[in-house]
């Protein structure tokens, strides 16, 4: 039986509304108002579904019927860790434009990367960074240059990192890069030998840190001499479905609010760890900060920008921070694909090895500006990153009112283009899934490569795009001229074993490496 509730002031409310209205009010109790609260939510939640069906701003947008209605399609989806295949299927099926869920559209065309992520004339209104980028943020008072919506300020802390990513600049920054992939090449010929190899994508991300550790803190993360990962690392790499987690908890600010109230254990000491990792980079930037004789590497500007009080010490650390993560866990992925790629293809192997043997009597004289010209090595590099985009998921923004790809998106909603479809779309590429690095060597060659742009373009695009190529390079260059390499799994997928969660969570890469046949 239900228990009445005793409210105070609830019976003279009552004879007065009695007196008033003529009207008997039922008894009212914990099982009435539990009844009364589940009509209420499921009235509302037909009305919303309605809504977003019939009278949404974006309505006239095609999707599945639980994307066009609620957030339940794109949050199940983005959960299972291939949402850039369900994507994929959704434009094949819909066409260039889906409706993810209710307020959100992805683009499957190259067209719409111009129209979202280009440059925008003087006058017209710009395409901003979705709430996403707010998450990229946390921790840190000060937006770092990823995470800064605002493309004016965005501009500004751009500045700071220009001298940085140049040409020039990355000449004075080779050094490092060395320093760091020659000690891997070595450790790899002494671990990497057994019958049962290394997983080649620990060692990756070991490299791709120690260097962004040296360049951005001034101080190396010591994995690859410890020949172990480092917690740094390990809070980023171990918690990529937290990511995607978290980005579909912002669309329902309640729930988000619930579980961030939940203990740290239940969210595996997240919230603990991330605090943990934000100090650890504060202390970082500070010693940075201190050291007087300082090496030329990305923070040096902005350094002494510091020094002068134009940027505070906040900022600073979220930039050194920021450039770890965006630079490593991009660096390290797009690497674990080209060798898994090339160690796939044998006829592309022989042939990266013929260039590359033939070119260099030694490994000392590997260098960046060498490796930019070798024709083949490039192609190979670029068809990797058209087959295995690094940032698979859309990159949201908010539309102002504009024309993407000829269709207008109302102000408000958020867009992106999902880059694996126009990567992978038989419109724009022959045999789209095959690993073909001749396709960016063959003039006749007919396939629109402006579809494939896993550096983003306009005013937000890769600022490392230059040390990104001038890093896979030289690892790829060392690694094919000094070793033969072989998959131990030789039938593995790694599309098919990775998940992605905005971020990828990798597979195991088991590479056995042998004494080099020259
Ligand atoms: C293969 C390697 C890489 C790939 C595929 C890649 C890809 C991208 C993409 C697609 C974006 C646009 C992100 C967005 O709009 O949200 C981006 C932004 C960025 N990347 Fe990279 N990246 C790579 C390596 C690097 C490296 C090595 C660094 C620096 C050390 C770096 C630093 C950044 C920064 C700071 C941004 C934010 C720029 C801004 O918002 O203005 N990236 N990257």
């Amino acid at each position: 039986m239900d228990s009445a509730l005793e409210i105070p002031w609830l019976p003279r409310l009552k004879a007065n509304y009695i007196q008033l209205s003529g009207f008997e009010w039922p008894e009212l109790s914990v099982g009435l108002v539990l009844r009364a609260f589940v009509t209420l939510a499921l009235v509302w939640s037909v009305l919303g579904l309605l809504y977003n069906l019939y009278l949404h701003p974006l309505a006239k947008f095609p999707g599945p019927f639980l994307a066009r209605s609620s957030l339940l399609w794109r949050f199940w989806h983005s959960m299972g860790g291939h949402f850039h295949r369900v994507l994929d299927d959704a434009h094949h099926k819909y066409g260039d434009v889906v409706r993810v869920s209710p307020n959100e559209l992805s683009f499957g065309s190259a067209g719409a990367f111009k129209d979202i992520y280009g440059n925008k004339p003087p006058g017209e209104p710009k395409v901003i960074k979705n709430e996403f980028y707010d998450m990229f943020g946390a921790g840190f008072s000060e937006p770092c240059l990823a995470s800064e919506r605002d493309p004016r300020k965005a501009g500004q802390k751009r500045g700071l990192f220009a001298h940085a990513f140049s040409a020039k600049g990355l000449m004075e920054q080779e050094e490092i890069m060395q320093r760091c992939i020659d000690q891997f090449i070595l450790k790899l010929g002494k671990t990497g030998t057994k019958p049962e190899g290394v997983n080649l994508v620990k060692w990756l991300e070991m490299v791709a840190f120690d260097i962004l550790g040296e360049m951005a803190f001034g101080e190396s993360f010591h994995c690859l001499e410890n020949e172990s990962s480092h917690f740094w690392l390990d809070v980023i790499f171990g918690h990529v479905f937290i990511v995607a987690l978290m980005d579909n908890l912002r669309r329902y600010p309640l729930l988000l609010a619930a579980v961030k109230l939940l203990p740290s254990r239940l969210t595996n000491g997240l919230s603990k760890k991330q605090a943990q990792q934000t100090q650890l980079s504060k202390l970082k930037a500070r010693t940075r900060l201190e050291k007087v004789e300082d090496q030329r590497d990305f923070m040096s500007n902005a350094c002494q920008k510091v020094r002068d009080g134009q940027v505070s010490e906040e900022e600073f650390a979220a930039h050194s921070s920021s450039l770890v993560i965006a630079g490593g866990e991009t660096t390290a992925t797009a690497m674990g694909a080209l060798v898994y790629n090339v160690l796939k293809n044998d006829h592309v192997y022989a042939k990266l090895k013929q260039e590359l043997r033939t070119r260099y009597k030694n490994l000392e004289e590997i260098d960046v500006v060498s490796t930019s010209q070798l024709p083949y090595l490039q192609a190979a590099i670029k068809e990797s990153l058209r087959m295995f985009s690094t940032n698979a998921q859309g990159l949201g923004r908010k539309s102002p009112g504009i024309e993407v790809d000829g269709h207008y998106v109302p102000e408000g909603a958020e867009i992106y283009v999902s880059p694996w479809t126009p990567a992978h779309h038989e419109r724009y590429w022959n045999e789209p899934y095959v690993y073909n690095p001749d396709r960016w060597l063959d003039p006749n060659c007919q396939d629109y490569k402006a579809a494939s742009q896993p550096f983003s373009v306009g005013p937000r695009a890769c600022i490392g795009k230059h040390f990104a190529y001038a890093q896979m390079s030289l690892q790829l260059a060392k690694l094919v001229w000094m070793y033969d390499m072989e998959l131990v799994r030789k039938d593995m997928d790694f599309e098919k074993e990775a998940r992605m969660y905005f971020f990828w969570q990798k597979p195991k890469l088991e590479v056995r490496f042998h004494s080099p046949q020259i």
